[in-house]
Protein backbone atom coordinates (compact mmCIF):
# COMPACT_ATOMS: atom_id res chain seq x y z
CA UNK A 1 0.00 0.00 0.00
CA UNK A 2 1.31 3.52 -0.86
CA UNK A 3 0.53 5.64 2.15
CA UNK A 4 -0.84 9.08 0.45
CA UNK A 5 -0.80 12.39 2.13
CA UNK A 6 -3.26 15.55 0.84
CA UNK A 7 -2.16 18.95 1.63
CA UNK A 8 -5.47 21.47 0.21
CA UNK A 9 -8.09 18.83 0.92
CA UNK A 10 -11.14 20.97 1.00
CA UNK A 11 -10.63 22.44 -2.88
CA UNK A 12 -12.01 20.89 -6.14
CA UNK A 13 -8.68 19.28 -6.94
CA UNK A 14 -8.22 17.94 -3.42
CA UNK A 15 -11.55 16.13 -3.30
CA UNK A 16 -11.02 14.84 -6.82
CA UNK A 17 -8.02 13.23 -5.51
CA UNK A 18 -10.02 11.46 -2.66
CA UNK A 19 -12.57 10.06 -5.25
CA UNK A 20 -10.62 8.79 -7.50
CA UNK A 21 -8.06 7.05 -4.78
CA UNK A 22 -11.44 5.79 -2.69
CA UNK A 23 -11.47 3.42 -5.72
CA UNK A 24 -7.14 2.50 -5.92
CA UNK A 25 -6.39 -0.69 -4.65
CA UNK A 26 -3.16 -0.17 -3.18
CA UNK A 27 -3.23 3.66 -2.10
CA UNK A 28 -4.23 4.30 1.38
CA UNK A 29 -5.11 8.36 2.14
CA UNK A 30 -3.52 8.54 6.14
CA UNK A 31 -3.27 12.69 6.00
CA UNK A 32 -5.39 14.90 4.96
CA UNK A 33 -5.34 18.64 5.22
CA UNK A 34 -6.95 21.93 5.57
CA UNK A 35 -6.42 25.24 7.86
CA UNK A 36 -10.09 26.14 7.79
CA UNK A 37 -11.81 22.80 8.12
CA UNK A 38 -9.23 20.86 10.57
CA UNK A 39 -10.79 18.72 12.41
CA UNK A 40 -13.76 17.68 10.75
CA UNK A 41 -14.24 14.39 9.21
CA UNK A 42 -14.22 13.92 5.61
CA UNK A 43 -17.49 11.81 5.75
CA UNK A 44 -19.08 15.36 6.86
CA UNK A 45 -17.88 17.57 4.76
CA UNK A 46 -18.40 15.01 1.41
CA UNK A 47 -20.83 13.00 1.86
CA UNK A 48 -20.36 10.99 -1.38
CA UNK A 49 -17.69 9.77 0.09
CA UNK A 50 -19.43 8.27 3.20
CA UNK A 51 -17.78 4.88 3.66
CA UNK A 52 -15.21 5.15 1.99
CA UNK A 53 -12.87 7.51 4.85
CA UNK A 54 -14.21 6.37 7.81
CA UNK A 55 -12.40 7.76 10.54
CA UNK A 56 -9.99 10.55 8.38
CA UNK A 57 -10.34 13.93 9.20
CA UNK A 58 -8.43 17.06 8.27
CA UNK A 59 -5.64 18.07 9.76
CA UNK A 60 -3.13 21.26 9.86
CA UNK A 61 -0.27 20.73 7.50
CA UNK A 62 2.24 19.47 9.72
CA UNK A 63 5.47 17.98 8.02
CA UNK A 64 5.83 15.52 10.86
CA UNK A 65 2.88 13.64 10.14
CA UNK A 66 2.90 14.40 6.17
CA UNK A 67 7.05 13.25 6.43
CA UNK A 68 5.33 9.97 7.49
CA UNK A 69 3.94 9.40 4.48
CA UNK A 70 5.00 7.76 0.82
CA UNK A 71 3.75 10.49 -1.53
CA UNK A 72 1.93 14.65 -0.71
CA UNK A 73 -0.54 15.85 -3.16
CA UNK A 74 -0.40 19.24 -3.19
CA UNK A 75 -3.27 20.56 -4.01
CA UNK A 76 -3.03 24.26 -2.95
CA UNK A 77 -2.32 27.30 -4.51
CA UNK A 78 0.90 28.48 -6.20
CA UNK A 79 3.80 29.18 -3.22
CA UNK A 80 2.53 26.21 -1.08
CA UNK A 81 4.37 23.55 -2.15
CA UNK A 82 7.59 25.61 -2.29
CA UNK A 83 7.59 26.34 0.92
CA UNK A 84 7.29 22.27 2.17
CA UNK A 85 8.26 20.25 -0.80
CA UNK A 86 12.06 20.82 0.57
CA UNK A 87 11.78 19.24 3.92
CA UNK A 88 9.36 16.30 2.70
CA UNK A 89 11.86 15.27 -0.08
CA UNK A 90 14.57 15.20 2.63
CA UNK A 91 12.40 13.61 4.80
CA UNK A 92 12.10 10.70 2.15
CA UNK A 93 8.67 11.44 0.92
CA UNK A 94 7.81 12.17 -2.54
CA UNK A 95 6.40 15.15 -3.78
CA UNK A 96 2.89 15.87 -6.92
CA UNK A 97 2.17 18.65 -6.95
CA UNK A 98 -0.81 20.29 -8.71
CA UNK A 99 0.20 23.76 -8.92
CA UNK A 100 2.33 25.87 -10.96
CA UNK A 101 5.17 26.10 -8.79
CA UNK A 102 7.87 23.69 -10.71
CA UNK A 103 6.03 23.49 -13.74
CA UNK A 104 8.30 26.03 -15.22
CA UNK A 105 12.29 25.25 -15.69
CA UNK A 106 13.34 29.09 -15.36
CA UNK A 107 12.63 30.92 -11.86
CA UNK A 108 13.02 34.36 -13.47
CA UNK A 109 10.09 33.31 -15.77
CA UNK A 110 7.88 31.96 -12.77
CA UNK A 111 7.95 34.85 -11.02
CA UNK A 112 7.50 37.06 -13.87
CA UNK A 113 4.25 35.41 -14.54
CA UNK A 114 3.21 34.43 -10.82
CA UNK A 115 3.67 37.66 -9.40
CA UNK A 116 5.98 36.45 -6.16
CA UNK A 117 9.82 35.27 -6.43
CA UNK A 118 10.24 31.49 -6.81
CA UNK A 119 10.12 30.35 -3.53
CA UNK A 120 12.33 26.80 -4.17
CA UNK A 121 14.56 27.67 -7.04
CA UNK A 122 17.27 24.66 -5.85
CA UNK A 123 14.37 22.07 -6.51
CA UNK A 124 14.18 23.14 -10.23
CA UNK A 125 16.72 20.90 -11.56
CA UNK A 126 14.82 17.63 -10.36
CA UNK A 127 11.65 18.45 -11.08
CA UNK A 128 9.96 16.42 -13.65
CA UNK A 129 7.32 17.88 -15.77
CA UNK A 130 4.55 15.22 -15.10
CA UNK A 131 3.63 14.51 -18.73
CA UNK A 132 3.17 10.71 -18.86
CA UNK A 133 2.95 10.99 -22.67
CA UNK A 134 6.36 13.20 -22.68
CA UNK A 135 7.92 12.01 -19.85
CA UNK A 136 6.97 8.49 -18.32
CA UNK A 137 10.56 7.66 -18.15
CA UNK A 138 11.65 10.26 -15.80
CA UNK A 139 8.62 10.14 -14.00
CA UNK A 140 9.58 6.40 -12.87
CA UNK A 141 12.88 7.82 -11.30
CA UNK A 142 11.50 10.92 -9.47
CA UNK A 143 11.13 12.43 -6.24
CA UNK A 144 9.15 15.56 -7.63
CA UNK A 145 6.62 15.54 -9.96
CA UNK A 146 4.92 19.47 -11.70
CA UNK A 147 1.27 18.21 -12.67
CA UNK A 148 0.91 20.04 -16.05
CA UNK A 149 -2.18 22.37 -15.72
CA UNK A 150 -5.26 21.52 -17.47
CA UNK A 151 -5.05 24.20 -20.35
CA UNK A 152 -1.20 22.87 -21.21
CA UNK A 153 -2.53 19.08 -20.89
CA UNK A 154 -5.58 19.39 -23.53
CA UNK A 155 -3.17 21.86 -25.88
CA UNK A 156 0.05 20.03 -25.64
CA UNK A 157 -1.43 16.60 -26.69
CA UNK A 158 -3.34 17.87 -29.38
CA UNK A 159 -0.33 19.80 -30.80
CA UNK A 160 2.50 16.95 -30.26
CA UNK A 161 1.99 14.54 -32.77
CA UNK A 162 2.24 17.51 -35.59
CA UNK A 163 5.38 19.24 -33.77
CA UNK A 164 7.19 16.43 -32.83
CA UNK A 165 6.90 15.43 -36.70
CA UNK A 166 8.03 18.29 -37.87
CA UNK A 167 5.02 18.67 -39.74
CA UNK A 168 3.91 22.29 -38.88
CA UNK A 169 4.86 25.55 -39.22
CA UNK A 170 6.29 26.67 -35.62
CA UNK A 171 6.06 30.43 -36.25
CA UNK A 172 2.05 30.59 -35.88
CA UNK A 173 0.24 28.05 -33.94
CA UNK A 174 -3.08 29.38 -32.21
CA UNK A 175 -4.72 27.70 -29.56
CA UNK A 176 -8.33 28.92 -28.71
CA UNK A 177 -9.37 26.76 -25.43
CA UNK A 178 -12.61 27.01 -23.42
CA UNK A 179 -12.66 26.06 -19.75
CA UNK A 180 -15.96 25.51 -17.20
CA UNK A 181 -15.60 27.15 -14.17
CA UNK A 182 -14.20 24.96 -11.62
CA UNK A 183 -10.88 25.74 -13.61
CA UNK A 184 -10.94 29.08 -11.46
CA UNK A 185 -10.89 26.52 -7.56
CA UNK A 186 -13.92 26.72 -5.42
CA UNK A 187 -12.76 29.88 -3.66
CA UNK A 188 -15.77 32.37 -3.30
CA UNK A 189 -15.24 35.16 -6.27
CA UNK A 190 -17.55 37.37 -7.90
CA UNK A 191 -16.24 35.92 -11.38
CA UNK A 192 -17.23 32.41 -10.21
CA UNK A 193 -20.92 33.05 -9.22
CA UNK A 194 -23.74 31.28 -11.14
CA UNK A 195 -25.73 34.44 -12.16
CA UNK A 196 -22.26 35.90 -13.66
CA UNK A 197 -21.48 32.49 -15.55
CA UNK A 198 -24.33 30.25 -16.46
CA UNK A 199 -25.66 32.21 -19.69
CA UNK A 200 -22.66 34.02 -20.77
CA UNK A 201 -19.34 33.08 -22.36
CA UNK A 202 -16.17 35.18 -22.68
CA UNK A 203 -12.21 35.27 -22.90
CA UNK A 204 -10.30 36.12 -20.94
CA UNK A 205 -6.57 37.19 -20.40
CA UNK A 206 -5.61 37.31 -24.40
CA UNK A 207 -3.06 40.01 -23.61
CA UNK A 208 -0.96 36.87 -21.67
CA UNK A 209 -2.24 34.37 -19.39
CA UNK A 210 0.32 32.30 -16.61
CA UNK A 211 -0.24 29.19 -18.79
CA UNK A 212 1.04 30.03 -22.28
CA UNK A 213 4.93 30.04 -21.18
CA UNK A 214 4.08 26.20 -20.07
CA UNK A 215 2.47 25.65 -22.92
CA UNK A 216 5.34 26.74 -25.12
CA UNK A 217 8.05 25.51 -22.65
CA UNK A 218 6.49 21.79 -23.86
CA UNK A 219 5.83 22.56 -27.58
CA UNK A 220 9.68 23.60 -27.54
CA UNK A 221 10.81 20.36 -26.45
CA UNK A 222 8.64 18.90 -28.74
CA UNK A 223 9.65 20.97 -31.92
CA UNK A 224 13.14 21.29 -31.11
CA UNK A 225 13.10 25.19 -31.45
CA UNK A 226 11.58 28.21 -30.34
CA UNK A 227 7.46 28.22 -31.31
CA UNK A 228 4.79 30.93 -31.97
CA UNK A 229 1.45 30.83 -30.33
CA UNK A 230 -1.15 32.54 -29.86
CA UNK A 231 -3.28 31.24 -26.70
CA UNK A 232 -6.82 32.54 -25.98
CA UNK A 233 -8.74 31.48 -22.85
CA UNK A 234 -12.13 31.59 -22.82
CA UNK A 235 -14.92 30.91 -19.23
CA UNK A 236 -17.87 28.86 -20.69
CA UNK A 237 -20.85 28.15 -18.80
CA UNK A 238 -20.53 24.24 -17.66
CA UNK A 239 -18.98 23.68 -14.43
CA UNK A 240 -15.98 20.81 -15.85
CA UNK A 241 -14.21 20.32 -18.80
CA UNK A 242 -11.31 22.34 -21.11
CA UNK A 243 -12.08 22.18 -25.29
CA UNK A 244 -9.15 22.86 -27.03
CA UNK A 245 -9.16 24.26 -30.54
CA UNK A 246 -6.02 24.17 -31.94
CA UNK A 247 -5.14 25.47 -35.70
CA UNK A 248 -1.54 24.95 -37.32
CA UNK A 249 -0.49 24.84 -40.95
CA UNK A 250 1.03 21.55 -42.20
CA UNK A 251 4.68 21.87 -44.41
CA UNK A 252 3.65 18.68 -46.14
CA UNK A 253 -0.27 17.86 -47.24
CA UNK A 254 0.76 14.44 -48.09
CA UNK A 255 1.20 13.25 -44.57
CA UNK A 256 -1.82 10.87 -43.14
CA UNK A 257 -2.38 12.84 -40.33
CA UNK A 258 -4.83 10.51 -38.51
CA UNK A 259 -2.17 7.62 -38.95
CA UNK A 260 0.41 9.91 -37.59
CA UNK A 261 -1.91 10.59 -34.26
CA UNK A 262 -3.05 7.09 -34.26
CA UNK A 263 0.41 6.15 -34.50
CA UNK A 264 1.74 8.12 -31.27
CA UNK A 265 -0.79 7.74 -28.57
CA UNK A 266 -1.16 3.83 -30.04
CA UNK A 267 0.16 2.74 -26.10
CA UNK A 268 -1.15 5.47 -24.52
CA UNK A 269 -3.91 4.51 -22.01
CA UNK A 270 -5.20 7.68 -21.56
CA UNK A 271 -5.53 9.32 -24.60
CA UNK A 272 -7.80 8.25 -27.63
CA UNK A 273 -7.68 9.46 -31.06
CA UNK A 274 -11.13 9.49 -32.66
CA UNK A 275 -12.55 8.48 -35.69
CA UNK A 276 -11.37 10.61 -38.72
CA UNK A 277 -14.66 13.30 -38.90
CA UNK A 278 -15.16 13.13 -34.76
CA UNK A 279 -16.31 16.09 -32.43
CA UNK A 280 -14.84 15.32 -29.17
CA UNK A 281 -17.18 16.55 -26.45
CA UNK A 282 -16.66 17.59 -22.99
CA UNK A 283 -19.05 15.70 -21.71
CA UNK A 284 -17.71 12.41 -23.11
CA UNK A 285 -14.64 12.85 -20.60
CA UNK A 286 -16.32 14.16 -17.60
CA UNK A 287 -15.21 12.44 -14.73
CA UNK A 288 -12.27 10.58 -17.00
CA UNK A 289 -8.88 10.27 -16.47
CA UNK A 290 -9.04 10.49 -20.98
CA UNK A 291 -8.06 13.04 -23.45
CA UNK A 292 -9.67 12.60 -26.48
CA UNK A 293 -8.71 14.07 -29.96
CA UNK A 294 -10.15 14.36 -33.40
CA UNK A 295 -8.08 15.97 -36.34
CA UNK A 296 -9.45 17.87 -39.37
CA UNK A 297 -8.04 19.36 -42.41
CA UNK A 298 -11.35 21.44 -43.76
CA UNK A 299 -11.34 21.23 -47.36
CA UNK A 300 -8.10 19.53 -47.41
CA UNK A 301 -5.90 22.78 -47.62
CA UNK A 302 -2.50 23.03 -45.19
CA UNK A 303 -5.08 24.48 -42.29
CA UNK A 304 -4.81 21.45 -39.44
CA UNK A 305 -7.86 21.81 -37.09
CA UNK A 306 -7.61 19.65 -33.96
CA UNK A 307 -10.08 19.01 -31.71
CA UNK A 308 -8.78 18.17 -27.93
CA UNK A 309 -11.11 17.42 -25.06
CA UNK A 310 -10.52 16.80 -21.29
CA UNK A 311 -11.81 17.30 -17.70
CA UNK A 312 -9.96 19.94 -16.20
CA UNK A 313 -10.33 18.17 -12.67
CA UNK A 314 -9.10 14.57 -13.87
CA UNK A 315 -7.06 15.04 -17.06
CA UNK A 316 -5.98 18.24 -16.59
CA UNK A 317 -5.21 17.81 -12.33
CA UNK A 318 -6.14 15.27 -9.88
CA UNK A 319 -6.35 11.95 -12.37
CA UNK A 320 -2.72 13.60 -14.20
CA UNK A 321 -1.51 13.26 -10.28
CA UNK A 322 -2.83 9.81 -9.40
CA UNK A 323 -1.34 8.93 -12.84
CA UNK A 324 1.65 9.47 -12.17
CA UNK A 325 2.14 8.46 -8.95
CA UNK A 326 0.82 5.12 -10.26
CA UNK A 327 3.76 5.45 -13.18
CA UNK A 328 6.34 6.26 -9.83
CA UNK A 329 5.49 3.09 -7.74
CA UNK A 330 5.78 0.52 -10.58
CA UNK A 331 2.07 0.02 -10.63
CA UNK A 332 -1.02 -0.43 -13.08
CA UNK A 333 -0.90 3.32 -14.67
CA UNK A 334 -4.55 2.39 -14.37
CA UNK A 335 -5.11 1.74 -10.82
CA UNK A 336 -7.87 4.40 -9.55
CA UNK A 337 -8.66 5.38 -13.09
CA UNK A 338 -10.85 3.32 -14.57
CA UNK A 339 -14.25 5.46 -14.77
CA UNK A 340 -15.99 6.39 -18.24
CA UNK A 341 -16.86 9.40 -19.10
CA UNK A 342 -20.47 10.70 -18.32
CA UNK A 343 -23.11 11.29 -20.82
CA UNK A 344 -25.43 13.16 -20.38
N1 LIG B 1 -9.24 23.69 -10.60
C1 LIG B 1 -8.60 23.21 -11.67
O1 LIG B 1 -9.22 22.86 -12.70
C2 LIG B 1 -7.13 23.04 -11.65
C3 LIG B 1 -6.35 23.48 -10.59
N2 LIG B 1 -5.00 23.33 -10.63
C4 LIG B 1 -4.16 23.82 -9.54
O2 LIG B 1 -4.32 22.98 -8.40
C5 LIG B 1 -4.19 23.76 -7.20
C6 LIG B 1 -5.45 23.60 -6.37
O3 LIG B 1 -6.55 24.06 -7.14
P1 LIG B 1 -8.05 24.02 -6.61
O4 LIG B 1 -8.33 22.69 -6.00
O5 LIG B 1 -8.88 24.48 -7.73
O6 LIG B 1 -7.95 25.16 -5.48
P2 LIG B 1 -8.99 25.57 -4.38
O7 LIG B 1 -8.87 27.04 -4.26
O8 LIG B 1 -10.31 24.99 -4.74
O9 LIG B 1 -8.41 24.85 -3.04
C7 LIG B 1 -7.21 25.19 -2.45
C8 LIG B 1 -6.92 24.27 -1.23
O10 LIG B 1 -5.67 24.63 -0.67
C9 LIG B 1 -5.77 24.86 0.75
N3 LIG B 1 -4.86 25.97 1.06
C10 LIG B 1 -4.96 27.27 0.66
N4 LIG B 1 -3.90 27.99 1.09
C11 LIG B 1 -3.09 27.12 1.78
C12 LIG B 1 -1.86 27.27 2.47
N5 LIG B 1 -1.21 28.44 2.52
N6 LIG B 1 -1.33 26.17 3.07
C13 LIG B 1 -1.95 24.98 3.02
N7 LIG B 1 -3.14 24.78 2.37
C14 LIG B 1 -3.69 25.84 1.77
C15 LIG B 1 -7.23 25.18 0.97
O11 LIG B 1 -7.67 24.74 2.25
P3 LIG B 1 -7.49 25.57 3.59
O12 LIG B 1 -7.48 27.03 3.19
O13 LIG B 1 -8.63 25.18 4.44
O14 LIG B 1 -6.17 25.11 4.17
C16 LIG B 1 -7.93 24.34 -0.12
O15 LIG B 1 -8.16 23.04 0.39
C17 LIG B 1 -3.95 25.21 -7.65
O16 LIG B 1 -2.59 25.50 -7.65
C18 LIG B 1 -4.52 25.23 -9.06
O17 LIG B 1 -3.91 26.21 -9.83
C19 LIG B 1 -4.38 22.68 -11.66
C20 LIG B 1 -5.09 22.22 -12.73
C21 LIG B 1 -6.53 22.39 -12.83
C1 LIG C 1 -11.40 28.98 -15.62
C2 LIG C 1 -10.13 29.39 -14.93
O1 LIG C 1 -10.09 30.39 -14.24
N1 LIG C 1 -9.06 28.60 -15.11
C3 LIG C 1 -7.79 28.87 -14.51
C4 LIG C 1 -6.76 27.86 -14.93
C5 LIG C 1 -6.83 26.58 -14.22
C6 LIG C 1 -5.74 26.39 -13.16
O2 LIG C 1 -6.01 26.51 -11.98
O3 LIG C 1 -4.51 26.10 -13.57
P1 LIG C 1 -3.14 26.40 -12.74
O4 LIG C 1 -2.87 25.26 -11.85
O5 LIG C 1 -2.07 26.48 -13.73
O6 LIG C 1 -3.28 27.69 -12.02
C7 LIG C 1 -7.22 30.21 -14.94
O7 LIG C 1 -7.44 30.65 -16.04
O8 LIG C 1 -6.45 30.77 -14.15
Amino acid sequence: MVKVGIVGGTGYTGVELLRLLAQHPQAEVAVITSRSEAGLAVADMYPNLRGHYDGLAFSVPDIKTLGACDVVFFATPHGVAHALAGELLAAGTKVIDLSADFRLQDAEEWAKWYGQPHGAPELLDEAVYGLPEVNREQIKKARLIAVPGCYPTATQLGFLPLLEAGLADTSRLIADCKSGVSGAGRGAAVGSLYSETSESMKAYAVKGHRHLPEIRQGLRRAAGKDVGLTFVPHLTPMIRGIHSTLYATVVDRSVDLQALFEKRYANEPFVDVMPAGSHPETRSVRGANVCRIAVHRPQDGDLVVVLSVIDNLVKGASGQAVQNMNILFGLDERFGLSHAGMLP
